[in-house]
């Protein structure tokens, strides 16, 4: 989905989106990273709520009622002083059962590109998130996280057969990176691994890259987006990843006592 400066008209498109997948069968369903307020340093602590607030709020009350997992993409979150990038995901009931804080802060420099410093705004968070389902194992993060293999082998070592991560890269780091590094993760820890990204918005203060997808834990893209608007679906078959793990056992035969 398209940001929007207007939060009640991003939760009303959230919601649409939701219910349409839901009513299409997903049983675990994500939104982007900062879905309900525009990707820039001037807005997320204007925008940013405190887990008792409305957006929380919402997102459970959807969870609920649709019976489904909703990880809730990601939205400025406010606690004392601090603001940070976190994703709450929610069980079948609307219960929190996860809450991710953006690790690894967005700070690069990329001459005659990019330039973005999440830091002069959030706070980073600390801790690995891996909930748990009736599937499998689910890690979570949030998009340049994604840089940080450890974190990701980290996951996997912790169980995780599902990796989701809402995200917006952007159109410097996005056409040369996003693809490949999507597929790296998938491949190196063996998982399904999902990324969230907004639909770009030429008016907006961000233009992300788009391209959200669903890698198998083989490498290959089972649904990929192009920049707009969509929902994207897929498959996991939890002994996909047994049998790739069983026939190249990467995780077993790491070196651990050399690196
Ligand atoms: N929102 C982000 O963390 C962007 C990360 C990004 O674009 C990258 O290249 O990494």
């Amino acid at each position: 989905m398209k940001g929007s400066f207007n939060k009640k008209e991003s939760m009303q498109k959230a919601e649409k989106f939701i219910r349409e997948a839901a009513g299409n069968g997903a049983e675990i369903i994500s939104l982007p990273e900062m879905w309900n307020c525009p990707y820039s340093n001037d807005y997320f602590r204007k925008y940013a709520e405190k887990e008792s607030g409305e957006t929380v709020e919402f997102l459970s009350s959807i969870a609920s009622d649709l019976g489904i997992y909703l990880i809730g993409g990601s939205i400025p979150e406010i606690d004392g002083e601090d603001v940070f990038n976190t994703s709450f995901s929610f069980d079948r009931k609307g219960n929190i059962i996860g809450k991710h804080r953006k690790v690894h802060l967005f700070d690069i420099d990329v001459k005659g590109g990019i330039r973005f410093m999440e830091s002069d705004t959030l706070t980073a968070g600390h801790d690995m998130t891996v909930i748990d389902t009736e599937y499998c194992k689910i890690g979570v993060a949030i998009c340049y996280d994604v840089r940080f293999p450890e974190w990701f082998r980290k996951m996997a070592l912790s169980g995780a057969k599902v990796i989701i991560l809402p995200a917006a890269f952007n159109l410097t780091t996005g056409p040369a990176h996003w693809d490949i590094t999507m597929r790296a993760r998938a491949l190196d820890n063996q998982v399904y691994f999902a990324a969230n990204s907004p639909a770009r918005d030429e008016a907006g203060p961000y233009q992300a890259y788009g391209g959200s997808c669903i890698v198998d834990p083989w490498g290959r893209f089972i649904s990929h987006a192009d920049e707009r608007e969509c929902i994207i679906y897929g498959d996991v078959d939890i002994e996909t990843v047994e049998s790739v793990r069983q026939q190249l056992p990467l995780l077993k035969h790491r070196r651990e006592e050399l690196y």
